[in-house]
């Protein structure tokens, strides 16, 4: 088998296991008369940082905190973070915060004992190998199979979004970036 191949069986294995309820549960947090904060560390933050955008795209007012235009997060919001450890603090501690204010908190994680599982008023659980937790095996360094499986997932959850709010391809088209 191809290392690209043994890639794609390891994504296919760790999406398959991805709850729809979940991921129903997460999407009725996930409404236009919220504003949405999008929170994640490292790799994990990147990927985080791409569902903003396609939020954006969709028509939701998004902001991702550490962003120097992003104003404070308050009761009534919605918090999504996404950390494969689930523990890390620069993500924790935000995230505990937030909820203590009364902002909804959306946790995207590999461990659905975590923490941030914990913490989280709807988590989604997507169970990739993490830099934090080798028993899930993977050929693949450090957090990479979560890195590209919680991508599919949030992906697959502004789809549903998108579908329910009946945007289309076109709309989203018309809202990117006009200045590239
Ligand atoms: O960047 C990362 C590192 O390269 C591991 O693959 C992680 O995404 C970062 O350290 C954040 O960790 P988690 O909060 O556990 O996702």
């Amino acid at each position: 088998m191809s290392l690209l191949n043994e890639i794609m069986d390891e994504i296919n294995t760790v999406v398959g296991q991805v709850s729809d309820n979940q991921l129903n549960d997460a999407e009725k947090l996930i409404t236009k008369d919220k504003r949405i904060f999008i929170l994640g560390a490292g790799r994990s933050g990147l990927m985080a940082k791409g569902f903003a955008m396609r939020l954006m795209h969709i028509g939701y007012t998004v902001f991702v905190i550490g962003e120097t235009i992003t104003p404070s997060i308050a009761k009534g919001d919605v918090l999504v973070s996404v950390s494969g450890s689930g523990t890390t603090k620069s993500v924790l501690e935000p995230t505990e915060s937030a909820r203590k204010i009364g902002v909804k908190v959306i946790g995207l994680t590999s461990n659905g004992t975590s923490p941030l599982a914990q913490v989280s008023d709807a988590v989604i659980v997507v169970p990739g190998a993490t830099k934090a937790d080798d028993s899930v095996k993977s050929i693949q360094l450090l957090s990479t199979l979560f890195d590209q499986s919680v991508h599919i997932t949030m992906d697959a959850l502004v789809l549903k979004v998108s579908r329910r709010d009946n945007v289309s391809n076109d709309q989203a088209k018309a809202t990117h970036s006009n200045m590239e």
